[in-house]
């Protein structure tokens, strides 16, 4: 698989950045990270809007920067599309004209992004004789997205495209997000500060903090850090990534298949084969060594513990436990529990899973 590799170095006094990615050719790759940490730095020398000193940055086999060898390929000739914080539309243009404008930049024969599938993925449909000034906010960010798909980028880079939004207008876009990346084969690079969104779109992950990478992997393998967990999401928590496998309306429930196990859930409303993540607290997981029979505790998952951590509260242990072939599952109890059931690496154990969070 092709990758994309990049080294950044520049000092600019007060802030320091020096970071090496090397980040898969497909998906969506987060860049992670508090404020100040240098996410947009990074984008931007992606971009070729900085020209950072010592750096360098390749995609698949083209090279756009390294310093070493003078090679510095100007922004305009790098196949990017770029979304910014806030949509900057033509405001004299209506919605189709700026969809156009950005389709227009390309010679034919290098467009390969279809203008009405896009406008499918993204509803613009309804939108495309309305001037700019008429749109709502995600609407505005949703056409901006789109003139940058349109350009038929190699890479499409997003810098807190959600970030202008307000609750209910990010909720509204997600989903148009996370089509789009199932959509198209257009790798993304988003840059981030919002863990739930991180953990909802990406499927890779590069933290960032004071010009640095702290970690960088698959998110379900990055989740499960305990520094991550405890920095980020507030205590230590499991990915599992599922699809509705059927709806049971009577007892308002909806049905998870995790790879081959089961989780029932409080109705949701997506069609059955729709994929969606869910995100496991720690602690609301316990432990049994025989399939509960009398438990309130409808959600039980079979698997064999791979290793044991120490928590950061005393006297607790972090359990992780191999589900499936590519899921773990993290369960924190106390050390006391840990020793009363005899667990260690290769036990067999029963996951009694209390709440689940829908992302
Ligand atoms: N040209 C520059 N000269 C001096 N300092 C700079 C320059 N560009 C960026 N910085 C500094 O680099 C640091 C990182 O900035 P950057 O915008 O990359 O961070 P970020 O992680 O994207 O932050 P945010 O989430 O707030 O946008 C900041 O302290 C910023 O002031």
């Amino acid at each position: 698989m092709s990758r994309i590799n990049a080294h950044f170095q520049v000092d600019h006094g007060d802030f320091n950045l020096d970071i090496k990615l090397s980040l898969p050719g497909q998906g969506v790759s987060a860049l992670f990270g508090p404020s100040g940490s240098g996410k947009t730095s990074c984008l931007r020398a992606m971009a070729g809007l900085e020209k950072l000193p010592n750096s360098y940055f390749s995609i698949a086999d083209e090279v756009w920067q390294d310093s070493e060898k003078d090679i510095f390929v100007p922004p305009y000739q790098r196949e990017i599309g770029y979304v910014f914080q806030e949509a900057s539309l033509f405001k004299h243009l209506n919605v189709r004209d700026n969809l156009n404008f950005g389709r227009q930049r390309i010679a034919p024969n290098k467009r390969n992004v279809d203008i009405d599938h896009i406008c499918d993925i993204l509803s613009l449909n309804a939108l495309l004789d309305r001037p700019p000034a008429s749109l709502s906010g995600g609407e505005r960010q949703r056409v901006a997205i789109a003139r940058a798909l349109l350009t038929s980028p190699k890479l499409l880079l997003m810098d807190e495209p959600l970030s202008a939004l307000d609750h209910s207008l990010k909720s509204e876009i997600l989903p148009y997000l996370e089509n789009l990346q199932q959509a198209l084969s257009i790798p993304m690079i988003y840059v981030s500060h919002s863990p739930d969104e991180v953990a909802r779109l990406a499927d890779h992950i590069a933290i960032i903090d004071k010009g640095r990478l702290l970690k960088s992997g698959a998110l379900a393998q990055v989740m499960l850090d305990a520094e991550v967990g405890t920095r980020f999401y507030d205590g230590r928590s499991s990915m599992l990534f599922a699809k509705v496998n059927a709806h049971q309306p009577e007892d308002y429930l909806t049905e998870l298949a995790i790879d081959n196990l089961r989780l029932s859930v409080p109705q949701i409303d997506k069609p059955v084969n729709s994929k969606l993540r869910c995100r496991i607290n720690a602690k609301d997981v316990s432990l049994c060594l025989t399939p509960a029979q009398y438990s309130s505790i409808g959600n039980v998952l079979a698997g064999i513990v791979i290793n044991i951590e120490a928590s950061d509260t005393l006297g607790e242990r972090i359990i992780c436990i191999k589900i499936s072939a590519h899921q773990t599952l993290l369960a924190q109890i106390t050390y006391a529990s840990t020793k009363r059931l005899n667990l260690r690496q290769g036990s067999p154990i029963w996951a009694q899973i209390k709440s689940v969070v829908i992302l």
